[in-house]
């Protein structure tokens, strides 16, 4: 029989948030973190999407509401936009807030100059959209995604969003210009391949080599047509949080990096 302390702490809600497991303590530990250094009163927020930043809105929530924030959130995806709705969160568009202070987002892999691919989520053109109007972007991660070259971790490739009728004739040119494979995501419960929140196809480049030069290769794909936007974000992160196993966090800032 469980004393009735020990039940009373196993059951009540705050504990039950601690018994996660290393890698979601890791991702807990991140977001808290940036919410709690990051966020203001009256600042325009930047939501991510992924799994890193469903403990962002969930902590964001509590200081609004502990602490009476005024602020307004600009989603990044269909998930964050449903992630500010579930918490009761101010819902704002660049629209109406262009200049947004500070965006809080996941990341696939991180690199040590703070290169980032996103996108394994397939909402890499809205986050990159909404981290372009962003004073700060903010990168909450755990420890998995710590890596020193992009590519070392991460296997999935790099994600690509394309415009449906192109998705061929840019599969040709990526593999012709850089080697490696480059394949059509396609939907898990559905039959065919999935399809982004704006209407689009997402190619993952898989078994690329290692680039000194990821501006280089980004611009490079940017510029094939039918090519959106790519899942490189490639000198905009200035800061990166990556929650560890025992809850602890490594931050890492590139502090020559200018907007
Ligand atoms: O498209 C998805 C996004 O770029 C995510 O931020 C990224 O995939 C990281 O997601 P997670 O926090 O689930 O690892």
């Amino acid at each position: 029989m469980l004393k009735k302390s020990v039940f009373n702490f196993l059951t009540s809600t705050k504990s039950f948030s601690k018994m996660l497991s290393p890698l979601e303590s890791a991702k807990q530990a991140a977001a808290f973190k940036a919410v709690d250094k990051h966020v203001q009163n009256n600042y325009v927020i930047g939501i991510g999407s992924g799994s890193t930043i469903v403990y962002a809105a969930e902590r964001l929530a509590e200081r609004v509401s502990k602490e009476k924030l005024n602020v307004v959130c600009i989603p990044t995806s269909f998930q964050a936009k449903q992630l500010i709705v579930k918490h009761d969160l101010r819902l704002g568009s660049l629209d109406t807030h262009p200049t947004v202070d500070v965006c809080i987002d996941g990341a696939d892999e991180v690199d040590v100059n703070l290169d980032l691919i996103k996108g394994g989520g397939a909402c890499l053109l809205q986050e990159k959209i909404v981290a372009s109007c962003a004073n700060n972007l903010v990168i909450i991660a755990d420890y998995t995604k710590d890596s020193v070259k992009l590519g070392d971790q991460y296997k999935k490739g790099i994600p690509i969003e394309v415009i449906p009728m192109s998705y061929v004739p840019i599969q040709n040119k990526i593999r012709n210009r850089f080697g490696g494979d480059v394949n059509l995501r396609m939907a898990v419960a559905k039959a065919g391949p999935v399809i982004t929140d704006n209407g689009n196809f997402i190619l993952d480049w898989v078994n690329f080599k290692q680039s000194d030069d990821w501006n280089q290769v980004n611009t490079f794909i940017r510029m094939i047509p039918g090519v959106v936007e790519t899942g490189l974000f490639i000198g905009m992160a200035r800061i990166v949080y990556f929650g560890q196993a025992d809850g602890t966090v490594k931050e890492q800032i590139f502090n020559a990096r200018n907007k």
